[in-house]
């Protein structure tokens, strides 16, 4: 059984290379790193037609299911797998499958909102924050909401205009004042070396949080190691 040593958050805006930076920073760790979208957790809305699911303001902390990602968190902290749902942006909403996530020694929870919730900011032993400029952002989002998740680029322009860009402003942005470290443009090169170093020097054994995994592997398997020196 694995607790996890290191759980790191990445907030940052749509298209600011959260994703990106997630997977550069962890690359070298290989299976001892499990990445969980905040986006995996918007709402289930099944009992919607699609037409209204077109038009929820899905930049708005509101759409998310905060208790069930709190509980599956704390589930992985605690050394348990969980069934993580999972999300089709085409159809605005959850799928119906879900996948078993194992605990590993690294979590990257990465998503607009990773830094929002005050419980699940409390759990989280690095929390950073991507910053991107606006314009960047934007023509990032166009062209994979169009190529990736079949939109229209009016839709697109429409959606920015009225919810992702004031909800940015609105609730987004102000969560940097949550992070540790805010990494600006992106995956730059120093950013990423530094954290890498940072990630495989927690993995290794160094953090904090390898004592309270340590009390509760004893507590749970009922030993207790004596330290000679
Ligand atoms: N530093 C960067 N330089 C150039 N392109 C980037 C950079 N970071 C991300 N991208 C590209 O921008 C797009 C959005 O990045 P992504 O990491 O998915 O953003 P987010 O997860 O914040 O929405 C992707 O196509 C990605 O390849
Ligand atoms: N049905 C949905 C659900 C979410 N979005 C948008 O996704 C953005 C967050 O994802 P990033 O990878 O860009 O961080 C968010 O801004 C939502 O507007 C959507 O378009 N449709």
């Amino acid at each position: 059984m694995t607790i996890p040593s290191f759980v790191i958050g990445i907030a940052g805006g749509t298209g600011a290379g959260k994703t990106t930076v997630a997977r550069l920073i962890t690359e070298n760790v290989g299976d001892s790193v499990t990445r969980i979208p905040v986006d995996n957790y918007y709402k289930d809305l099944s009992h919607l037609p699609i037409e209204e699911r077109e038009t929820v303001n899905y930049d708005h902390p509101s759409a998310f299911e905060w208790s069930l990602l709190r509980t599956q968190l704390e589930n992985l902290l605690e050394g348990r797998s969980i069934e993580m749902p999972e999300y089709d942006f085409t159809a605005h909403n959850r799928k119906s499958d879900r996948t078993i996530v194992e605990p590993t020694d690294v979590i990257v929870l990465e998503g607009i909102f990773a830094l929002y919730d005050e419980k699940v900011t409390e759990m989280l032993d690095l929390r950073l924050y991507v910053e991107t400029d606006a314009d960047v952002r934007i023509l990032r989002r166009i062209q994979r909401d169009v190529i990736d998740r079949g939109r229209k680029l009016e839709g697109v322009m429409q959606q920015y205009l009225d919810t992702v860009k004031p909800m940015h402003e609105q609730f987004i942005e102000p969560t940097k004042s949550h992070a540790d470290l805010i990494i600006p443009e992106g995956a730059n090169s120093v950013a990423v070396n530094l954290l890498e170093e940072k990630i495989r020097t927690e993995v290794e054994g160094n953090s904090s949080r390898n004592w309270e995994r340590d009390s509760i592997e004893n507590e749970l398997t009922g030993t207790l190691e004596i330290e000679d020196d």
